[in-house]
């Protein structure tokens, strides 16, 4: 059998990977990554770029929808098929792009996972191959269902590529990738149910911002079924038929597409991580703060796979260079978590960035929160807004700005604003000192913090 030997071998190339790839390299380390998808990753291939091209439509009829009462006298109609073509242009050349990119650079490439075969190899295209250091970049994937029929199950990778837009679609989960293309299929004309196990949905975020986020998906038509439990799926002539139980009652449902969107969870199934004593666990490879594989020193993990994620693209990036400093210069930097701000693309965005209000309560003897609705200001009225709200933190003592969660059409910009404030511990009185445009959203994020609550 062939074998060889590289410096550093990648497993992945989304973000995460090829940020490592491409700094050893640099380094004259010789350098292989291995994919057994396309290459380029989700965010690029199957996450945010694709999903946000294909958004921007609904909202544009999401505004259109609201302008219509008060000066638009004839809605756009939107082309699904060229909308898709559209995306597809760009979409599809990414992993030819990403190839001819990465080969330029004198990396070589894999289209098949590798196994683990002992600490020190993995077997991949019938090679056997050494390496000083593995770097696993594998992402995350959507979790399994242990349901009837949950062959019947699609993800976000169908809804990206649909063809057109199905009568009705349920989602099973009401986290990031069940809110965003909740709102998308319903202003497009589709009916959808949105099952979510827990009471409440993105847990995560600001719940005086997401019930207000609700009320307005409501509007849009989206149907949400709390506490439900969802047992099988059954195919019928054109519709899926949902069993589930809402509340201990068994109930059913019937639509023709049904998402799973239940969460995600590391890509790992293949790599046979046992043979090389990569310690797992629920939240991905157990590293350390070097990203290292705490058990087998060989081996480092980025990106969203990593136990230390949080799956989001710009941090997958932010330990894909760390990684790649720690192998080039050993294990001089420690990943620290910076202030991550994220965005739930629904309409109107919700947007949050730093402390929870409670996470705020236990951190700091006394806090300050200013929050609000901003429906009677001018922004929200010229665009015939009704969903506009905002909640502020501040840590008392010293009046530092140290979270902050926004629902607004312009929540996704605006929130980097506070990534700035927040990182460079700004007051509320230097926030408010700083000059922004008029009228703008972003001149909005002063006056929200006019009056504490
Ligand atoms: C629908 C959707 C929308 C999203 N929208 C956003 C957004 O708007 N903003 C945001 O910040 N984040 C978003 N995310 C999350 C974002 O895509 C991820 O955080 C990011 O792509 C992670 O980068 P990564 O490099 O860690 O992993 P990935 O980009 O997932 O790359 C991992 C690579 O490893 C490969 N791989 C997996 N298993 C194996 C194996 N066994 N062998 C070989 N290769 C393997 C995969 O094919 C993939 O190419 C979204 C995710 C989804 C699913
Ligand atoms: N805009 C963005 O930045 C963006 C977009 C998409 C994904 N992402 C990233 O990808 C990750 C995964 O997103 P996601 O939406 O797949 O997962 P998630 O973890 O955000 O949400 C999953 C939801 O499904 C629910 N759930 C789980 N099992 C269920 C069941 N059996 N029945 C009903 N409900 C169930 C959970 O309670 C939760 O509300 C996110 O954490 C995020 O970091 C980011």
């Amino acid at each position: 059998m062939k074998t060889k030997h590289y410096n550093v071998f990648v497993i992945g190339s989304g973000i995460a990977g090829q940020t490592v790839a491409k700094a050893c390299v640099k380094q004259k380390l010789t350098v292989a990554i291995a994919d057994n998808r396309e290459f380029g990753g989700t965010c690029a291939n199957r996450g945010c770029d694709p999903k946000k091209t294909l958004i921007q439509f609904s909202a544009f009829l999401e505004q259109s929808h609201r302008l219509e009462k008060i000066g638009v006298s004839k809605l756009p109609k939107i082309s699904w098929k060229k909308v898709q073509q559209f995306k597809t242009q760009f979409v599809e050349d990414i992993p030819v792009k990403t190839e001819e990119n990465l080969k330029e650079l004198k990396i070589d490439l894999y289209h098949q996972s590798p196994e683990f075969i002992n600490e020190n190899q993995v077997l991949v295209e019938g090679k056997t191959i050494s390496a000083d250091y593995f770097v696993i970049a594998t992402g995350n994937t959507p979790r399994i269902l242990p349901i009837k029929g949950n062959q019947y199950l699609e993800t976000s990778d169908t809804i990206l590529n649909m063809e057109k837009i199905p009568k009705s679609a349920s989602f099973i989960g009401s986290g990031y990738v069940g809110m965003e293309f909740a709102t998308m299929l319903a202003i497009l004309g589709c009916k959808v149910t949105v099952f979510e196990q827990g009471d409440k949905a993105l847990s995560n975020f600001d719940q005086f911002l997401v019930e207000k986020l609700i009320v307005k998906m409501k509007d849009l038509g989206v149907n949400f079924i709390f506490n439900s439990e969802v047992s099988s799926i059954e195919k019928l002539n054109k519709n899926l038929r949902i069993k589930y139980k809402e509340n201990g009652k068994k109930k059913r449902h019937k639509s023709r597409k049904v998402f799973n969107t239940a969460g995600r969870v590391p890509s790992v199934k293949d790599l046979k991580l046992d043979n090389a004593n990569i310690k797992l666990d629920e939240t991905g490879i157990v590293v350390n703060d070097f990203l290292q594989s705490t058990t087998n020193k060989k081996v480092y993990a980025c990106g969203d796979v990593s136990s230390l994620s949080l799956p989001l693209t710009p941090l997958s990036g932010l330990q894909g260079y760390i990684v790649g400093e720690n192998i080039i210069n050993n294990n001089k930097k420690e990943f620290q978590f910076p202030v991550v701000p994220s965005t739930v693309f629904t309409q109107p965005n919700l947007s949050s960035i730093g402390l929870q209000e409670d996470e705020a309560k236990k951190r700091y003897k006394n806090i300050l929160v200013f929050k609000g609705e901003a429906t009677d200001w001018f922004n929200a009225k010229k665009s015939n807004q009704n969903t506009y709200a905002y909640k502020i933190i501040v840590n008392k003592r010293t009046e530092e700005i140290v979270g902050a969660h926004i629902l607004s059409e312009l929540a996704n910009e605006n929130i980097n604003l506070f990534s700035m404030a927040i990182s460079n511990k700004m007051t509320v009185s230097e926030f408010k000192r700083l000059i922004f445009t008029y009228p703008s959203y972003s001149n909005d994020l002063k006056a929200m913090l006019a009056d504490e609550d």
